[in-house]
Formats: C-alpha cells, structure tokens, sequence
C-alpha cells in the first residue's frame, strides 16, 4: 500500500539517523523535508529559535499542543534538563504512531509523554491524570484556531503560573490572527515577536513568546 508521508518521514529517520541521537533525528528529518518532501516540521530555523527560548526558561514541566510526527517533542525533549516532562498530545492516531517512534529513535520516551487525544478533552485532565500542577512552557503548534480557546482553556484550569511561557509557531503563516490580536492586547501577558520564515522556505513566518503576568489587579477595580 502507498505510504503516507508520515511514514516516509520515519523510514528517512530510520535510514539516516543514529538510534539514541536526537540531533541526528532532527537532522535527518530536515534534511528529508528540504530534500524530498516539504512537511510541516517547526524546521531548523524557527527551530533554533525553539531551541534557545526551551534554553531560557529550563523548563521542569513542558505541554506540546500538536506532535504530528515529533519534530519539535524531540528539539525540546534533548533540552531538557533531568526529571523534566514533556507531554505531547496529538489526535491523529497515525501521526502519534509515527511521532512515538520517531521518539524512541531519539531515545526520548522516558522524558516524553504522548497523549493521543483532542487538546480541549485532555487540558481540563492535565491536573488528575499526570499530576501536573502548572506549565512552564507551552508550545502551540496545532490548527491555528485553536491557539487561542486552548490559550483561554488552560489559563481557566490553573495550568499557568507567573511567568508560564507560551510560544507559538506559524503567527504569519498560515497565521494565527485571533491569537496574536489576544495575548497582544492582554494586559495578562507580554508578548514578543521573532521573525523567521516558514519551514524550509523564504516565506515569513514567526513565532510569539508570551509570558503569563497572572491575573493582573486592573481586572478587579
Ligand atoms: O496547519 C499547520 N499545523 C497544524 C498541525 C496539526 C497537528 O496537530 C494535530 N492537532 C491539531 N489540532 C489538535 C488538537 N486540538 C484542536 C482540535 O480539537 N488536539 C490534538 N492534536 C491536534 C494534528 O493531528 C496534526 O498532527 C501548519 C501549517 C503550515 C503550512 C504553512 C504554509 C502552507 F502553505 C501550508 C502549511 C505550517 C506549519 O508550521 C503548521 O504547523
Ligand atoms: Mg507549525
């Protein structure tokens, strides 16, 4: 049967990369996706913009909205200092097969946790079912509709603290409008834009990193 590109994308870190790398992966995987087949990876150069916010804030606790084939969940897992976690959640049954071994080839799973399911069904969960009080870091890289109820779901949850970072891919392309126009005016967050490109092309694209300010007091006068 025809492969998905998924697939294609696994056989590539399977062929090229070293078990137990996780540069090698995410070389393999750029490498592929600039070579053979465009994919929709956070990519190497927003990637070491990933890679240097993940460095700053040295998260204990990581959520990843939107594995598809675990890019990103293995850039930000090889950061992580010991006895952090990263819970990833992906609603595609076949990506999250794909990412989880894309995963295990970097060698990661003891510092990842993939959750296959829906962000709104598994947020108001994160608390009970993981012992999670709160996120240090959130990466938003799923539907880009989804940025900002998610952003809103998981405030309502008590899942972010003073100065919880949020980090958002793809503001300019495909564009995250409502988003950005949100946490841009929220006097609850401060926001800062890095300019980049879209994955393995010279589109612009960027990423925003907003910091949670907690519930500032203007919002009780
Ligand atoms: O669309 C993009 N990303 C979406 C990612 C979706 C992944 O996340 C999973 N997912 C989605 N919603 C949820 C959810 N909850 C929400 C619904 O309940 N809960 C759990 N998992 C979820 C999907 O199953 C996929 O695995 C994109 C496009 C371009 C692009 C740019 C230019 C172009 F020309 C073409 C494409 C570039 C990018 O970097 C991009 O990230
Ligand atoms: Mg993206």
């Amino acid at each position: 049967t025809q492969s998905t590109r998924p697939q294609r994308i696994l056989t590539a870190v399977q062929k090229n990369a070293t078990r137990g790398d996780p540069r090698s992966v995410v070389k393999a995987i750029d490498h592929f996706c600039r070579n053979k087949e465009w994919a929709m990876n956070v990519g190497d150069e927003k990637g070491c913009i990933l890679d240097s916010v993940v460095s700053e804030v040295n998260p204990a606790t990581v959520l990843e909205l939107g594995t598809y084939c675990g890019y990103s969940t293995v850039r930000i897992a090889s950061l992580l200092p010991p006895n952090a976690k990263l819970i990833t959640l992906e609603f595609n049954p076949d990506f999250a097969a794909i990412a989880r071994q894309v995963i295990a080839w970097a060698g990661l799973e003891d510092k990842v946790q993939l959750v296959e399911g829906a962000s709104g069904d598994w947020i108001p969960k994160m608390k009970e079912q993981f012992g999670v009080k709160t996120f240090d870091l959130v990466f938003l890289d799923h539907w880009k509709n989804s940025y900002l109820p998610d952003t809103k779901l998981m405030e309502e949850c008590g899942l972010l603290r003073k100065g919880s970072v949020l980090l958002a891919d793809n503001v300019i392309c495909p564009g995250a409008p409502e988003y950005l126009e949100f946490i841009r005016s929220s006097p609850r967050y401060k926001s800062q834009y890095f300019k980049s490109h879209l994955e393995y092309t010279k589109v612009e694209d960027g990423l925003e990193k907003s910091v949670f300010l907690g519930l500032v007091n203007e919002e009780w006068t």
